[in-house]
């Protein structure tokens, strides 16, 4: 079967032209020649092109490549995606080199071997193929776009905690800075990167989303960076890495203190160089993102414990923003339960389904390990499960693996814990730091560490 492709050769030697359609014509769908190149421009009227085969130089005689790269100019003009294949003879190379800086793809020498010259429009058409991808998502992001929140309409809470997390977004947004975003499971971290990318100048570009948790150690890689085709055995085609899509765009890197450190060294190359090259190039293209990373996990005692990158940590941290735990700000549970209800009602065809106050009030006592997203996914087993017109139970709320009454309403996280023992220890000993590691059988740097942590 052909390859489906639209080919145009342009060249003023027929003989030339006649021999590489008839060759052409066997492998692909469509195959146009043309001696004159002012028709060009003709052409595009009625064809999209994948590739065109271009001759450097029409006039006997001349070999400067002037008018080739004139009509190259003029084909990027028509079709900035355009991939043109330079058509050159020996003795031209510094020609054709000059020509892909200036936006060309390849080039082939005349005369060429059919396989070659196969081989060159095969991998051309793979170019062709993946910078269409880009531009589809990016069609699609810009519609996605359209509707996206410019404000924090879906991003419900009012209390001081989130309040001041809005704040901050807001003031960085705009400034391209790199954002850590610090938080436990189901906070929102990934609500709050979209905002982020959603209130920058990069907002109509795209918004990528990479799970680093879910990434394994040897495809790494070449789901970041892409790779060619061939770089690996199941590498069949050329394909663009996750920062390559993300190019212009923002790029979100959860889960970041997952990564091991072999893969922390690669990350940070190319956080510094902002320059990717596809597993199995050997070329480095750039790129532009805009980075924000999140996790759950330490990451500054990670440093401490050698098993987090200290260089890596200040690359990735020029703001941080912390989400605070759904149970460090309860009074924001009736109005996530009201937006979750008017959500699932909806779409489970509940109209006017409400929740007893009484209920809600006590979720505010469950210590919600699993933060919005447990409640989310409490409020929607609810609205499924409810019969009459009023939600009444708690128990229908709270995953079944978990119970309501298995936590204290006083529950404290280990965190809480940590900072009461210090402050105890402090006051046990006059606020004398040395006595108090030593009591606690920590170092002093390690207690002033977790001093700071705790803000004490
Ligand atoms: N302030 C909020 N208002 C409304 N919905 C929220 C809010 N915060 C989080 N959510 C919802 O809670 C769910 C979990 O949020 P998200 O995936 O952003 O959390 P996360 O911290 O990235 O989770 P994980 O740590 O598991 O990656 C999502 O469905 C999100 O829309």
């Amino acid at each position: 079967m052909k390859t489906p492709a639209n080919i145009l050769i342009v060249d003023d030697d027929r003989d030339v032209l006649e021999t590489a359609r008839m060759f052409l014509k066997q492998e692909f769908s469509s195959v146009d020649i043309e001696e004159d190149p002012s028709k060009i421009p003709g052409y595009f009227e009625i064809k999209d092109y994948d590739v065109i085969l271009l001759d450097m130089n029409f006039k006997k005689g001349m070999n400067d490549g002037e008018e080739g790269f004139y009509w190259l100019g003029e084909i990027l003009k028509i079709d900035p995606q355009a991939i043109v294949i330079l058509i050159t003879a020996y003795g031209e190379v510094d020609v054709a080199v000059k020509a892909m800086k200036q936006g060309a793809t390849d080039f082939v020498l005349k005369p060429w071997k059919n396989q070659k010259l196969l081989g060159t429009i095969l991998s051309a058409l793979q170019l062709r193929k993946s910078k269409k991808e880009v531009i589809r998502l990016k069609e699609t992001q810009n519609t996605l776009n359209r509707d996206k929140p410019h404000n924090f309409n879906d991003f419900i809470g009012e209390s001081p905690a989130i309040q001041r997390v809005k704040d901050l977004i807001t003031k960085v947004a705009k400034t391209d800075a790199d954002i850590l975003v610090l938080g436990e499971n189901g906070t929102g971290k990934e609500l709050v990167a979209r905002a982020i990318h959603n209130f920058s100048l990069r907002s109509n570009e795209i918004f990528i989303s990479v799970d680093l948790g879910a990434v394994s150690e040897t495809l790494f890689e070449s789901e970041l960076f892409g790779h060619v085709k061939g770089a690996f055995t199941d590498a069949r085609q050329d394909k663009p890495g996750r920062f390559e899509l993300a190019n212009e765009g923002t790029i979100f890197l959860d889960e970041i203190g997952n990564l091991s450190m072999p893969l922390q060294a690669k990350l940070l190359t190319v956080l510094q160089s902002r320059k990717i090259r596809r597993v199995g190039a050997t070329r480095e293209v750039d790129v532009d993102f805009r980075l924000v990373c999140a996790t759950n996990m330490p990451l500054s005692e990670m440093v401490y414990e050698q098993k987090f990158r200290q260089d890596l940590l200040y690359r990735i941290n020029t703001v941080e923003i912390r989400i605070p735990s759904l149970r460090e700000r309860i009074e924001d549970i009736p109005l996530l339960v009201d937006h979750f209800l008017s959500i699932y009602s909806r779409k489970y065809h509940k109209p006017g389904l409400s929740i007893n106050k009484h209920t809600v009030e006590k979720l505010k006592n469950y210590h919600w390990p699993g933060n919005i997203r447990e409640l989310q996914h409490a409020v929607e087993r609810a609205v499924i499960l409810s019969e009459g017109d009023t939600i009444n139970s708690v128990e229908s709320f709270i995953s079944p693996t978990t119970s309501i009454h298995r936590v204290p309403s006083q529950a404290k996280t280990l965190d809480e814990m940590e900072r009461d023992f210090i402050l105890q220890s402090l006051e046990e000993n006059n606020g004398n730091v040395t006595q108090t590691a030593k009591n606690l059988g920590i170092t002093r740097t390690a207690l002033y560490r977790r001093m700071n942590k705790h803000g004490i």
